[in-house]
């Protein structure tokens, strides 16, 4: 089965508050969503990747790619104004309909092929399978007037990316439009009907976020 990656690199970073977008950001003096391409192009050299990045941002990714002699191949796609429209965007450059489409952020480099590996693999069993860990912490939710109550940890998972369907299912979900309670693929094939199926995930697959998060990937990622 045809396999496919879109990385969404579109948004605009509001909370890293950093001159430059986020996903080009160095660690080791390597640009972040350099990680996470070659993170798939290492799981497969078959696989179709898609990367999409807002269209004004094309010329300063394309001279960071010469600098750096970076020359995997991916087929780039215009940014939307959200997530989900990105994602869109991308989901239309694929041809195919009977294969497994992941979306992965491109802010999360630290990858592993293993877990790449098993989302494409319960995809192709479940349908749609979803990376997520449990929580460390305890949990609470808050109210009115200063209130908040214990919640049973255990029946609450952290969800991750890649997040990978099958294609079929991404095309139907996605033309039924945007609400704005969507903040992650799996909340859009869930709206349509879709049953998830989580997978496990990892604590170094942290997305980068906020600056602090920064220390934690240079510490995470091998030069
Ligand atoms: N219109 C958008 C918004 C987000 N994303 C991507 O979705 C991923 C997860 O989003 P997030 O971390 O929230 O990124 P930003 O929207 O860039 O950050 P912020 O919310 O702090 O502005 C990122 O790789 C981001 O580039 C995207 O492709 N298109
Ligand atoms: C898709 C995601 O990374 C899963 O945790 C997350 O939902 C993205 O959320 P954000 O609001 O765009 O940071």
């Amino acid at each position: 089965m045809q396999e496919h990656v879109i990385i969404v690199a579109g948004g605009s970073g509001s909370r890293m508050k950093s001159d430059i977008p986020k996903q080009f950001l160095p660690i080791h003096g390597i640009p972040v969503l350099m990680y996470t391409i070659r993170a798939f192009r290492n799981y497969s050299a078959q696989l179709n990747i898609i990367v999409v990045l807002p269209k004004n941002q094309f010329d300063f990714w394309q001279e960071l790619c010469d600098r750096r002699q970076f020359s995997e191949t991916y087929q780039l796609v215009e940014g939307g104004e959200t997530r989900f429209h990105s994602v869109k965007n991308g989901l239309q450059q694929v041809a195919d309909n009977d294969g497994l489409v992941a979306v992965h952020d491109g802010v999360r480099p630290i990858i592993s092929k293993d877990i790449i590996a098993e989302s494409f693999l319960k995809a192709a069993e479940f349908g749609a399978a979803v990376v997520s860990v449990p929580l460390k912490d305890s949990i609470r939710q808050v109210g009115e007037n200063d209130t908040n109550n214990a919640l049973n940890r255990e029946t609450f998972r952290l969800i991750q990316t890649p997040q990978t369907f099958r294609l079929d299912w991404m095309r139907q979900s996605f033309s039924a439009g945007y609400q704005p309670t969507f903040t992650d693929c799996a909340s859009v094939l869930e709206a349509s009907g879709y049953a998830i199926h989580l997978i496990e995930g990892s604590y170094e697959n942290i997305k980068i976020t906020t600056p602090e998060d920064l220390r934690w990937a240079e510490v995470y990622l091998k030069p």
